[in-house]
């Protein structure tokens, strides 16, 4: 997806220097007074904006910038003006249902947004006196999320995987479960990933009838790493902007929060930084505490979010992954095993894990069926290995049943999604939690001993009697 054209500047910039270097996206800036950090600049060339960030001050008159638009075109002696504030977005309630870049400009064809206002992409983060806690459990009629990783509003929920095990897949489950089972918006950044994934997505949404609730905010894999490193903040500025001045409830969503750590990476090297552990950047964890602390709810409006992790050669220890973890209230970690046995969505039950898994958030009956559902999957897995090499026949009685509830339980954990209805060929199903709770009550009690695992596969709700 290219960037279009720039817009002429709403504020008229003063000539602050003289471009003096320019290597790929680094400029170096020479500055009759230096800029602050993160401020605009800009150049013209042939009638359109070319912006740059501030990142580094090299001495009393010299800057290192990062262009936020392709530089090439850009020469040694051009005039650079400052546009007086940090990089801003047009804001206006007519920006639902749009599909914009990081400047807010549009990428659906459509006309500009009529701004009412600008919004810093940079806002700090809202005083913690002006928090709430997080607020009711948001059923997604998604089994095994429901039951195990709960989601809650004004919580964050990572969804961690190795490449291509089902993240954007659960993604778009989420924005369609929520679109038509919750009243409220949802704000998408899609960063750094496949152009083909934002057009499919931009498509779907569309026949979903889900895009007038939605404002997306793209900065793609073919596009410069200061524009993919700002597009989360720019998604998060549009979020912050529905929830203090329209007072929605917003479910922000991010596909996918490594690339814009893999983004800050790219500019930290670019600046001449010395990397830190595994390569990553010095200022990981405070690049993602400063986008994290933003997400935070208040008595005006709520802000969900849910952010796909792409884990790195599925090794959960990554540095990146961990500065990611930290943050959340669940982690929804999804399996290449599990989906190579066609468990989808393919969610580790063992692994996930969630703060709000407790008595007091979910209620007694909710938590005791979560953890035994848990302990027959867990026991499932400590005789795996004894099963295969002696068979079954060599278990207890008691261990007999537990692993052939535990087998049906992880087949009716398995659910036909909306999204790959198309693929599948098999409707999507939302099963209300009450019904998930009493299903799984019913299979470790033994109610549902007589199924089969093939009648627990990719089914919906079982209706107490065990038929679907
Ligand atoms: N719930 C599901 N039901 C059926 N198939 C699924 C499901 N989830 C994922 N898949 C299959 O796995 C493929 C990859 O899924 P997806 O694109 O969501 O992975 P990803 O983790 O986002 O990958 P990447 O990191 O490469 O972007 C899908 O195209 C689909 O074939």
């Amino acid at each position: 997806m290219s960037i279009p054209a720039a817009t002429e500047p709403t504020l008229s910039p003063v000539p602050i220097g003289t471009l003096t270097e320019i290597h790929g996206p680094v400029a170096i800036i020479s500055c009759n007074r230096l800029p602050p950090l993160h401020q605009a600049l800009c150049a013209y060339l042939d009638h359109e904006r070319y912006l740059f960030e501030v990142h580094q001050h090299l001495d009393d008159h010299r800057i290192r910038a990062i262009t936020l638009h392709r530089s090439s075109g850009l020469s040694r002696g051009m005039t650079i003006y400052d546009t007086g504030t940090p990089l801003q977005v047009p804001v206006a309630p007519n920006c639902l249902g749009r599909l914009l870049n990081i400047f807010g400009e549009p990428l659906d064809g459509g006309a500009p947004l009529l701004a009412s206002d600008f919004r810093s992409v940079h806002n700090p983060p809202l005083p913690l006196s002006e928090a709430v806690g997080i607020g009711d459990v948001i059923e997604t009629g998604i089994k095994v999320i429901d039951l195990l990783c709960p989601f809650v509003k004004g919580g964050k929920t990572g969804l961690f995987g190795g490449a291509g095990v089902g993240k954007t897949v659960l993604i778009m489950e989420f924005i369609h479960a929520l679109s038509t089972l919750h009243q409220g918006v949802s704000v998408f950044a899609g960063v750094g990933e496949r152009i083909r994934e934002g057009h499919e997505l931009w498509h779907e949404m569309r026949q979903a009838g889900v895009l007038p609730q939605t404002l997306m905010v793209f900065g793609q894999m073919d596009e410069s790493p200061g524009v993919r490193f700002r597009v989360g903040l720019s998604a998060l500025t549009y979020a912050e902007y529905l929830r203090d001045t329209l007072h929605k409830e917003v479910l922000f969503v991010m596909d996918n929060i490594f690339r814009f750590i893999q983004a800050g990476s790219e500019v930290s090297s670019l600046l001449g930084r010395m990397p830190a552990t595994v390569g990553y950047q010095p200022t990981l964890t405070t690049e993602v505490a400063e986008m994290q602390d933003r997400i935070l709810s208040t008595g005006h409006g709520a802000i969900t979010s849910v952010q796909a992790v792409y884990v790195p050669a599925d090794d959960m220890t990554d540095p990146a992954v961990n500065a990611i973890l930290n943050h959340l209230d669940t982690s929804v970690i999804l399996s290449r095993a599990q989906a190579g046995k066609g468990i989808y969505p393919a969610v580790d039950p063992l692994q996930s894990s969630s703060k709000l898994l407790d008595r007091h958030t979910l209620g007694a009956r909710h938590y005791e069926i979560a953890e035994g559902v848990r302990e027959h999957l867990s026991r499932y897995q400590e005789l795996e290995d004894i099963i295969t090499m002696l068979g079954m026949e060599e278990l207890s009685d008691a261990d007999h049943n537990t692993v052939i509830r535990a087998r049906k339980l992880q087949r009716y954990l398995t659910q036909p999604f909306w999204t790959t209805a198309s693929h599948t060929g098999i409707t999507g199903t939302s099963v209300p939690l009450a019904d998930t709770l009493r299903d799984c009550e019913c299979f470790l009690s033994g109610k549902y001993d007589h199924l089969s695992e093939e009648d627990c596969y990719m089914r919906g709700s079982l209706g107490g009697d065990g038929v679907a």
